[in-house]
């Protein structure tokens, strides 16, 4: 059997954080596979969703943010996002067309390799004449293409999918059909709950928080949650448990019936500039 015929490859969907990378990766799979969110920086590991379709198969990186690090932490996301450009058939890099152009989308641009495509999302939050100086802007990164679009809406969607899979070379399916991710199921409850306790907590402690399943059994998951001081602990437990109750409700939404989940909170002194706890959650 030859794949003469048939295309696949890797492409990395690049830029600074809350542009829509996620929503993107979820539109152009058309399933939800990523976890999104309204709070910057969510995107964790580098999970990829797969376009499968007649004759080709693309699988989506989903790389963490790039921005400057501020701890091992940031480092290492760092070093996740620029390995995975060096492996990839295209990058895709993406700006929002509703917020002002910055340093972090700058220094995305700048490390796209040439050929990379453009695409300025969010266009159903701008205006005609925004999208229109936006592109003109963006024209002098001389990247291959540029593709105004609505991860939301969908706009643009089907026409940014179909460039993609025109530029990928010809080669086996990477995956078997109808895959489209290979987020392990513990990985995904682990970020789920990561999830509802970032919407819970809002403000009070983005960065310093940690999800990892330790157990599963047929109708019992348990989810261990890891902040870095003792004083953060009562902050995600809450008043009485509210906090964890109301993580508890949420999560279980998107779990079968019956499901037990148990939720412990533990205290990882200064986990995020320590490699052993960086291994253990696979960061
Ligand atoms: N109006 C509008 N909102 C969008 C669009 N795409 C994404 N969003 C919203 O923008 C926010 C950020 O989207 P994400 O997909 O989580 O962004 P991300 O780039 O993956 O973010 P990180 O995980 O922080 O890197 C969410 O609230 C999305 O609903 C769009 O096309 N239009």
């Amino acid at each position: 059997m030859t794949f003469d015929d048939y295309r696949s490859g890797f492409v990395a969907i690049i830029g600074r954080p809350n542009v829509g990378k996620s929503t993107l990766i979820n539109s152009l799979v058309g399933k939800k596979i990523s976890i999104v969110s309204t709070k910057p920086n969510t995107t964790r590991t580098a999970i990829r969703g797969i376009i499968s379709g007649d004759g080709y198969q693309v699988v989506l990186v989903d790389t963490p943010g790039i921005h400057k690090p501020r701890s091992r932490l940031g480092a290492r996301l760092n070093n996740t996002a620029t390995d995975a450009m060096s492996d990839v058939d295209l990058a895709v890099v993406v700006v929002d067309a509703s917020a002002s152009m910055g340093p972090g989308d700058e220094r995305v641009l700048a490390s796209a390799p040439p050929g990379s495509f453009i695409v300025l999302n969010k266009v159903d939050r701008a205006s005609k004449s925004a999208i229109m100086d936006r592109l003109l802007r963006l024209s002098s990164y001389n990247m291959e293409e540029y593709f105004p679009i609505s991860a939301k809406t969908l706009e643009g969607v089907d026409e940014l999918r179909e460039a993609i899979v025109a530029k990928m070379p010809s080669g086996p399916p990477y995956y078997p059909p109808g895959v489209v991710s290979d987020t392990t199921e513990t990985e995904w409850i682990a970020e789920l709950v990561r999830e509802a306790l970032l919407e819970i907590l809002r403000e009070e402690l983005p960065h310093s928080l940690a999800t990892m399943v330790t157990e599963v059994e047929e109708s019992y998951i348990r989810c261990e949650i890891f902040v870095e001081r003792d004083s953060q602990k009562g902050i995600v437990v809450g008043h009485r448990g509210s906090n964890l109750k109301e993580v508890g409700i949420l999560v279980r939404k998107s779990l079968p019936p019956k499901m037990y989940l148990e939720l412990v909170v533990k205290v990882a002194k200064d986990w995020q500039s320590q490699n052993r706890y960086l291994d253990e959650f696979g960061l």
